[in-house]
Parts: C-alpha cells; structure tokens; sequence
C-alpha cells in the first residue's frame, strides 16, 4: 500500500515520519500528474510547485482548527488529496465531480472559497481577527504565489496586518511565474534584481560624489564604509519588514523536512505580529515536460501523454473566438499607431501574447492588476491613445468602479475586451462569465456588444475603436462558428438586424443575443418545419438597444422569446422587457439564460442544454410562450 493510499485526512499525514514525506510527495505528484493528464486544462504547474508547502502545512499545523487559505486556489490538489478527497480526486473539475478550486462547501478543510487571485492575506486576517473576538483559538496560514501578490488587494491586507499586528503567516510561493513569466518592480525586487540594478546605480553616484570629498575625513569615511556594507540590507525582506511583517527566507520551497522546521518554530515561537514566510519554488516541479515549458510551466495542461508532455487532444476544426480576436488586435495595430492593448497577467488566454511578439511596446502585461489596468487605460485615452483592455468577464468585476469613475463617467474611449463571456466549462462558479451583460448594461455612456460568431467580432471590434466613449464587446471561450470570413465592417451604434425573417404576421420574435444567435436561427428553421412563423433578431447591441426594431417586431408576432448566455437577472432579456414596458406593449415574454444562482463546473454544451438556451431549449422556449406542449428538455421542460 502506498503512503498516499492510507491517507484519508491530515491526522493520517501528522502520523508519517518526517523522513517518509519526500516518498508522500512524489506519490502526490504521480497522482496530480495522472489526474490531469486525463484532465480537461486541470491546473498542473502550480499545484506541482506546491506540493512541498502543502505537505509541511499539514504536518505542522491542524486543518481545520488552523485555517490553511489558499490564494487562487489551484495550487491545492495536494491539500484536496490529503484532506479525504483522495477517492474523487480523478472527477475534478468533470461534471459532478470535486471543483478544481478550494470550496467551503466541499470540505471542512477548504477554509476559504477561491477562483480569483489576491485574496488570501485580507481573508486570513479577518478570519484571525473573528477568532481574536471570540477568544478561540487556531492559527492561520495564507499560501500566496509571487503573482497573486501583485494584486493590489494583497497588498491592502498586507498593509492592515502589519498595523494590526496579528499572528498571520503568509507563506509566499514564489517561482518567478504567474500563468507567463511574472512581470513588473515587485517581480524583480522578490528575484533581488531591483537591488543588483538600482542600488549599484546609486552607490555608483554616491561613491562618485564622495570620491571628490576630502580622504582622511572619519565621518566621511563612514559613510563610505556602511555604503559598502549595506547592499546585504536590500533583500526582498525589508518590503515586508517595512510593512510590519517579520520576514523569513528566501527558503528552499522543495525542501519539505526544511519547510516542516521553519514552519514549527513559526508556529511554536511568540511571534508577536505577521510573519511571511518566502518560499522559492518552481512550477511544473518534478514533471519535466512542465518544467521545461518556458511559457507556463504546465500551468494549465489538459489531455497529454504523461511520458512526453504532448497533448492527445483532439484539435478543433475552427480556430478559437480569442484567436480571431487576438489577430483582429495585431491588424488594428498595424493600421494605427494609438491602438494599443492591455492585459492582466492573461498574455496566454486573451491571445495577445502573439500580438506582443508583433508589437512588444504596445502591449501592456500589468500583473494580476484588473483595477490598475483600466484605470491605467483610462489615463492613456485622456491622452489621446485607443486602448484595448483585454479581460476576462470574470476577471473585470474586479474593476467594477474604475469602469464606472474612471472611464464611463469620464466618457473616454477605452474598448473593453471581454473574453469567456458565458459559460466556462471545467473552472466553475468563480470563473462563469455570467454576469458582465447585467453589470456593464446599467452603465450610462457604455456601448455594449455581444457578437453572433467571429465575423461579428471582427466587426464589433472596428466598431468600438471608432466609438468616441466607452464600449464593450463580449465574446465566449471555445471555438469560433467558423463563418466564411470578409473585412470587418463598422456597424451603426444600436441597430440590430433580422437574421431569420418569417413574412408577414409572424406568430414569435426570437431576440437572441450573441453565441444563441445561430442555435436560434437553427431552432426557427425547425419550427418553420412545424409550421410556426419565427422571426429572429440578432440586437448586436445589448445597449442601445434597437427598441425600435425588437418592438416593431414583437407588436406584429405578440409574442416574444429573449435568449442569452448571460444571467437573466437585470440580463439581456429584462433590457427587452424594458423596451417593451416602455412602449406599453404588455406582451406574454419567455426569458431564456441563466437564473438566479451560480454555475458549477461542467461542460458547457450539457450546460447549454440544461439552461434550455441551445436549440432544442430554444423551440421548447418558443412552444412555451405559444402555449404549446413542450417535449422533455433540459431543466427548462414543464
Ligand atoms: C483576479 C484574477 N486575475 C487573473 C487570474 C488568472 N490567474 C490564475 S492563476 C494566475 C497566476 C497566479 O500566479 P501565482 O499566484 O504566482 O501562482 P502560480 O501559478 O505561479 O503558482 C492568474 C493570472 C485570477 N485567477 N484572478
Ligand atoms: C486559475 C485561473 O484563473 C486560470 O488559470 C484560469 O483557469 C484560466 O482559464 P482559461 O483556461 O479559460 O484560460
Ligand atoms: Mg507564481
């Protein structure tokens, strides 16, 4: 029987030698390799990186009495492995199966839920402030990663926790890497570049300057001597010290007996304050088809031959909607000189790590900084610049107020980006790109777009760069339709068009936005097949909206089906019903996306069917609102 296997919590791990630990962890490592090789873009790399500090975590301390928070979460395959879920290990991130990042609800060991980058320092110290209130005791370790520590956030709780002067250990695992290699001063300033460069630059001045001062002066002479033995001070620790933290390190993060040492003297010891602990690491360690990635280091490797590395998935035939749009950024530039673009440590998943290789000033990689890059953006449109800011759905509800302050209210020209709108598949509830229709609608001055298939985005991405104000497209992650493809066009700001007419006397309008509009073309040619007139509307625009066309449209067929791949709360569809409320047109209306409650993970085509936005969804939709009997379907049959 292997260690692992007579694992089923951590008292299991506090039962092993200490010299037994190097043996558990290459076992989790074959195990976390296994898993993802089978996987569906499982984490790898970082939760290869981490094994050794999740192992020395559990050996020292004791989850859940200590609260072990995890930063991004998927660095914690070693945790979900050690913590009872070793059994269901495999069925992570698949339909049904544990989530790729800690949850609350899926373990009483998973202290804090997680998905998003920069959030453990604030979390832990709150959670060791309640148990200072309640007088209980426990210890709380937050794992942060060098990337996630360049959120500001991070460096809000820093700055609290180091006036508080509470117990928090920050473990910070830095192995030079967010998903790309890591960027920025504070990247450099953890790897003590910032002290090789700046400091020898002003030693070298000050030197000069003393140089020309009389010899023989002590007080001079003193100067000179602490200004040759003061280099050892600038390590990445008087950050930290700066800050009020007690600093540890820089450590072997691989070495688990080391770990284990440090970690029990920190834990033992009356450390009155925060300590951080930093811990260098490598991602992808001990899996050299990962290590040697120079790019990622495995960060999200799916479906390979374990022995090379090389994937085993199948290529999809139509490239994907983030390729076009990465290309579309690459021609834009070309033809102007004030486009440029703006990501948030997601140089890999927005595409544009190749316009970079084309254009390396004029795209900006601003760390896992979402407020920093818009307002940034902002301040670049003041000056006359087209910024593309090139997030995640998800991702930029972070930077929810610099949309509104910085930039909508300022009325500047800034183009939002907005990748994996909609359904995300394997990553879940924290990174489902549901609710930016519903939050970026509400916005006065905002252009809100969502395109049918690439074509469409081509389109709405020269649209947008003509737009003077804000403005907004949002696309899927995945595979594009794969449309017969002719130069971008720049559409008219708020006209929608009809993408299935049905004649005369229609008996429905489909409004269907973005990635629903081919399913609900497909639905009304099927219907037409029943006999049943469906009009369809493609709006483009989700803001402003073509009341116009929809009302007509809906006044003729009285009666309407909106669809959306988008929360239905304050979603495409109630834009409609504005329109329609508006207009006094109190017609019988089926609202067809996601209700009231978050996504699991999943796939997002079962997903689809199951929300009743594909096209079988949609026909039942449209039986639904005639009053027609509906065969069984999805979640949406009744
Ligand atoms: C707010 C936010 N922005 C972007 C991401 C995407 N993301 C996930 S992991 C990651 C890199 C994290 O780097 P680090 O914390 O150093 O962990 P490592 O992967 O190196 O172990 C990024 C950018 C995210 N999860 N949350
Ligand atoms: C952990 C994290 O936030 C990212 O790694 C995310 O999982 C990437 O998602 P995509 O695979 O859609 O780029
Ligand atoms: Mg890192």
């Amino acid at each position: 029987m292997s260690l692992l296997e007579k694992i089923d919590g951590p008292e299991d791990v506090k039962a092993l030698r200490e010299d037994q630990l190097p043996a558990l962890c290459a076992e989790l490592r074959d195990e976390i390799i296994t898993t993802c090789a089978a996987g569906n873009g499982a984490h790898l790399g970082a939760s290869l990186g981490a094994v050794e500090l999740v192992v020395a975590m559990h050996y020292v301390f004791d989850s859940p009495r200590d609260r072990l928070v995890y930063d991004v979460g998927h660095q914690a395959y070693a945790h979900k492995l050690l913590t009872g879920r070793r059994e269901a290990f495999r069925s992570i991130r698949k339909d049904g199966g544990l989530a790729g990042f800690p949850e609350r609800a899926e373990s009483e060991h998973d202290a804090f839920g997680v998905g998003h980058a920069s959030t453990a320092i604030s979390a832990g110290l709150g959670m060791i402030e309640a148990r200072r209130m309640k007088s209980e005791v426990g210890k709380v370790v937050a794992l942060v990663g060098d990337g996630s520590m360049t959120g500001g956030v991070a460096f809000e709780g820093l700055n609290q926790a180091g006036y508080l002067e509470r117990d928090l250990i920050v473990l910070l695992n830095d192995n030079e890497m967010s998903i790309s290699p890591n960027v920025g001063a504070l990247s450099e300033w953890f790897s003590k570049k910032f002290a090789g460069q700046t400091f020898n630059r002003w030693r070298r001045n000050v030197k000069e300057v003393l140089h020309a001062l009389p010899h023989g002066d002590s007080a001079i002479e003193g100067i000179r001597r602490a200004i040759d033995s003061s280099k050892a001070l600038l390590t990445p620790g008087i950050l930290f010290e700066g800050l009020g933290f007690q600093y540890i390190g820089p450590t072997d993060g691989h070495d688990v007996i080391s770990m284990v040492r440090i970690l029990r003297q920190v834990a033992a010891a009356e450390i009155d304050g925060p300590v951080v602990i930093h811990c260098r690491t490598t991602k992808g360690k001990g899996y050299a088809p990962a290590e040697s990635d120079l790019r990622t280091r495995g960060h999200g490797l799916a479906n390979f031959e374990i022995a090379t590395g090389k994937s085993v998935a199948k290529k999809p035939a139509v490239p994907s909607y983030t390729d076009f749009f990465a290309e579309a950024v690459s021609e834009h530039m070309a033809k102007d000189a004030n486009v440029i673009a703006i990501t948030a440590a997601m140089l890999e998943g927005t595409g544009l790590i190749k316009t970079k290789e084309r254009f390396p000033e004029r795209v900006y990689d601003v760390g896992i900084a979402e407020q920093h890059a818009v307002t940034f953006a902002a301040g670049m449109a003041c000056e006359g610049i087209r910024p593309i800011v090139a997030i995640y759905s998800t991702f930029l509800q972070r930077a929810y107020d610099q949309i509104i302050h910085d930039v909508a209210l300022q009325n500047l020209p800034v183009s939002f980006a907005l990748d994996r709108g909609g359904l995300v598949g394997a990553d879940g509830k924290t990174h489902q790109g549901l609710f930016d229709i519903a939050y970026l609608r509400c916005i006065p001055s905002m252009v809100v777009m969502a395109p049918a298939d690439e074509q469409e985005l081509r389109n709405m991405i020269a649209t947008s760069l003509e737009i003077d104000g804000p403005s907004a497209y949002r696309f899927p992650r995945g595979s594009a339709v794969g449309v017969p493809a002719s130069p971008p066009q720049v559409l008219e700001v708020g006209k929608g068009r009809v993408v299935h007419p049905a004649g005369p006397n229609p008996d429905v309008l489909i409004v269907a936005l973005g990635t629903t509009v081919h399913p609900a073309v497909a639905a009304a040619k099927s219907l037409q097949a029943e006999g049943i007139r469906a009009v369809v509307v493609d709006p483009r625009f989700v803001k402003p909206l073509d009341a116009d066309l929809i009302c007509d449209l809906a006044a003729q067929a009285g009666k309407v089906v909106t669809v959306e791949e988008g929360c239905l709360q304050g979603g495409f569809g109630t834009a409609v019903l504005e329109a329609l409320q508006d207009r006094k047109l109190y017609l019988p209306v089926e609202r067809l996306g996601i209700p009231d409650h978050f996504v699991e993970h999943g796939n997002s085509d079962k997903q689809k069917v199951h929300y009743g936005i594909d096209q079988a969804g949609i026909v039942a939709g449209v039986r639904r609102v005639l009053g027609l009997p509906v065969q069984l379907h999805g979640a949406k049959a009744s």
